[in-house]
C-alpha cells in the first residue's frame, strides 16, 4: 500500500448560500497522476484551493503531508499550485519568475527549468505582462514542472496553449514523472487528450465527488451495447444504466458494470468500449437528469 499524502474528510465549502464542495472524502497517495474532472463550476478549483490552504473548509477536515495546509510552511513547501489566473508582480520578467521558483520550491531543478523555457520558446527577458496568453500558460507549466514539488496541482494549465505546446507539456510531464515520481493533480476539460496520462480519476459534480477510481479499472467498466431492446435489457440487467437512445429499430445503452462479451455476441448485441471522455459526459449528464427529476 502506498501512503496517502492527502486526506480529505467530508470537506464542505460554502460561499454564502452556495455549496461549492459538499462532503468530499478521498485520499491522494504518494506517486500518481490524478485527473480532477468535472463540468464548469463543479468545484475543482475550490477543492484545490482548500487542499493548498488558500481557502478554509466550512466543515470537514483536510490533511496534507500529515498537517493542516493552512498557513503551514512545512506543508506548503512541498506543494505547487499552478493556476491559469496566476498574478505576477508588475515588473517581473520571465527570468524573475524562475528566480522566484528557485527560492520558493525546495526541489527546484534549474537546469530543467532552463530546458523547458527553451522548449516552450519563452523569451527570458520579456516582462510577464507582455507575454501572450499561451506564453503565460507555458510559464506556469515550466514553474510547475521544474518545481518538482512532491504534490503539484495544475488547474487547467493549457488555456491558450496550442496543440503542439500541450503535447509538449504532456510529454515532459510524463518523462519527468517517470524519473522523479510525485503526485500530480491535473484539472482539465480536455479529457481525451489526457486519458493516457492520468492513472486515477476524480470526478466532481455539483460539489460532490461522484467517481474516485483508477483509470484502468474504469476503462473496462463502462461499455455501450447496441442491439434489439430485449437483448440489450437482458445483458444489462445487473449493470448501472447511464444513457439510452434508440437508433431505428435498435437500442443503444451505455452501462457501467460487467457484461460478458460472449453472451453479447450470442445475443446479437454489439459491445463497444467507452472513452473516458464519453464516460464523464454520461455520468455527469445522468447525474444532472437525476438532479432535475
Ligand atoms: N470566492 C468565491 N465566492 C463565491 N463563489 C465562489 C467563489 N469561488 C468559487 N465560487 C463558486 O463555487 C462554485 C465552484 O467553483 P469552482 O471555481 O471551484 O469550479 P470549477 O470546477 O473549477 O469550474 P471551471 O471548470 O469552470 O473552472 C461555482 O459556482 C463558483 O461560482
Amino acid at each position: 500500500m502506498t501512503t496517502p499524502i492527502v486526506r480529505a474528510e467530508a470537506v464542505t465549502k460554502r460561499f454564502g448560500g452556495l455549496t461549492a464542495l459538499d462532503g468530499v472524502t478521498f485520499e491522494l497517495r504518494r506517486g500518481g497522476i490524478y485527473g480532477l474532472l468535472g463540468r464548469n463550476g463543479a468545484g475543482k478549483t475550490t477543492l484545490m484551493q482548500v487542499l493548498t490552504g488558500q481557502q478554509l473548509p466550512s466543515a470537514g477536515r483536510v490533511e496534507v503531508f500529515g498537517g493542516d495546509p493552512f498557513e503551514n510552511e512545512r506543508v506548503l513547501g512541498q506543494v505547487a499550485f499552478i493556476k491559469e489566473s496566476q498574478r505576477y508582480p508588475d515588473a517581473f520578467r520571465v527570468r524573475d519568475a524562475l528566480t522566484a521558483g528557485r527560492m520558493l520550491f525546495p526541489h527546484w531543478d534549474e537546469a530543467f527549468a532552463r530546458a523547458l523555457v527553451h522548449d516552450f520558446d519563452l523569451p527570458a527577458k520579456r516582462q510577464i505582462k507582455k507575454l501572450s496568453r499561451g506564453m503565460l500558460s507555458a510559464l506556469g507549466v515550466v514553474l510547475g514542472l521544474a518545481s518538482r514539488a512532491p504534490l503539484t496541482f495544475f488547474d487547467e494549465p493549457y488555456l491558450g496553449l496550442d496543440a503542439v505546446a500541450r503535447q509538449l507539456f504532456y510529454d515532459r510531464l510524463l518523462a519527468d514523472y517517470a524519473e522523479f515520481p510525485r503526485t500530480v493533480v491535473l484539472s482539465t476539460h480536455l479529457i481525451d487528450e489526457v486519458s493516457d496520462l492520468i492513472e486515477h480519476v476524480l470526478l466532481i459534480e455539483r460539489g460532490r465527488l461522484v467517481l474516485d477510481e483508477s483509470a484502468d479499472a474504469l476503462r473496462g467498466q463502462v461499455v455501450t451495447l447496441t442491439g434489439p431492446a430485449g437483448a440489450v435489457d437482458a445483458l444489462a440487467v445487473n449493470a448501472d444504466e447511464l444513457h439510452r437512445e434508440r437508433l431505428g429499430g435498435l437500442t443503444r445503452a451505455t452501462v457501467r458494470g460487467r457484461v460478458e462479451p460472449g453472451q453479447a455476441r450470442a445475443a446479437g448485441v454489439e459491445l463497444q468500449p467507452v472513452s473516458l471522455q464519453q464516460l464523464v459526459v454520461r455520468i455527469t449528464t445522468a447525474d444532472t437528469k437525476e438532479h432535475a427529476a
